[in-house]
């Protein structure tokens, strides 16, 4: 039962007596894009608390020093494995929403956990409820077209392509069609200037566009024989992807390990 009395809180906070303590979160890349979200997100939940904003250039042991016990990283592919690195390292839980994770990046960050089994890490390409959902929708659609190709639309100050999303849109997809022993999609080709058939993920094609005014979007295109299934999701607004993040920063401290999507935490 809980009271309406108020007991002092770690950091500054209070909580009801009997109601759950607040979760001291950091926020890395807080100036970014992203990072300016998250803060605002953060600051907005009761149950969590807003412990340190480090952006480029700031003390990476602030996040330690702070108390918290969640760091959330949206910074660059560049930096993000230094960043998680020391986040297990000072038993911090992660949620990495920061793209440019291949298989091998992954494995090395499941390696690194082996040695702090009460660690959480979940990373992310996208947060949004909807795109995780038109994954999910593509992948299901995927063995019934002989031909995918997928279509990734962003905001021109992204530095990644394609985005985090389409590789991993793509690598489901190509498991569904190899698993319905599909051969590789219709093609005939043979003349073409470089990169105008998009890049090759693991026989997918994926097209990134780059525009003024746009923030993330993506297309599924999927054919068979006088048909078309268009898949699209939009992110208009980058609010769109704080319900996600604010699950997982709620889920992985009761997640030790590492835990790729926000899928399992949705149930799905
Ligand atoms: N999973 C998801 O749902 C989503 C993922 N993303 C991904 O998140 C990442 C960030 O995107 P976005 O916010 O648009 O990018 P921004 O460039 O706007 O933000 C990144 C921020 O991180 C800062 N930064 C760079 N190095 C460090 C460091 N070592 N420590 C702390 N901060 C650092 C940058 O500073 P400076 O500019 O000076 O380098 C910048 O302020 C990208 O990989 C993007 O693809 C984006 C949206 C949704
Ligand atoms: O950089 C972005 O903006 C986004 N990045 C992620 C990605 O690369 O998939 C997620 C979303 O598309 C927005």
């Amino acid at each position: 039962m809980t009271t309406s009395t108020p007991v002092p809180e770690q950091h500054g906070a209070t909580v009801e007596a009997g109601a759950a303590p607040v979760v001291p979160v950091g926020v890395l890349g807080a100036r970014g894009r992203m990072g300016t979200e998250v803060v605002k997100a953060v600051t907005a939940a009761g149950d969590l608390e807003l412990v340190a904003m480090v952006d480029a250039g700031d003390w990476l042991f602030d996040v330690a020093n702070a108390g918290a016990q969640v760091v959330v990283d949206f910074t660059r592919p560049d930096v993000v494995m230094d960043n998680i690195r020391f986040c297990i390292d000072h038993d911090i839980h992660c949620v990495v929403g920061t793209t440019g994770f291949d298989e091998e990046r992954l494995a090395t960050v499941a390696g690194w956990l082996r040695a702090k089994p009460d660690v959480g890490v979940v990373i992310a390409p996208n947060f949004g409820i909807g795109a995780v959902l038109l994954m999910r929708f593509a992948q299901e659609a995927a063995r019934f077209f002989p031909s995918t190709e997928i279509v990734e639309l962003h905001h021109p100050g992204k530095v990644d392509a394609p985005s985090g999303t389409a590789a991993r849109t793509a690598r489901l997809v190509a498991a569904a069609r190899d698993a319905a022993g599909l051969p590789p999609s219709p093609d005939a080709t043979t003349d073409s200037l470089p990169g105008a058939r998009g890049a090759d993920v693991d026989g997918v094609r994926v097209h990134a566009v780059r525009l003024t005014g746009l923030v993330a979007h993506q297309e599924v295109l999927m054919g068979a024989a006088g048909e078309t299934l268009t898949l699209r999701h939009d992110s208009y607004d980058r609010a769109s992807f704080m319900p996600g993040v604010l699950l997982a920063v709620r889920e992985v401290r009761r997640r030790p390990g590492l835990t790729v999507g926000v899928e399992s935490l949705l149930d799905l």
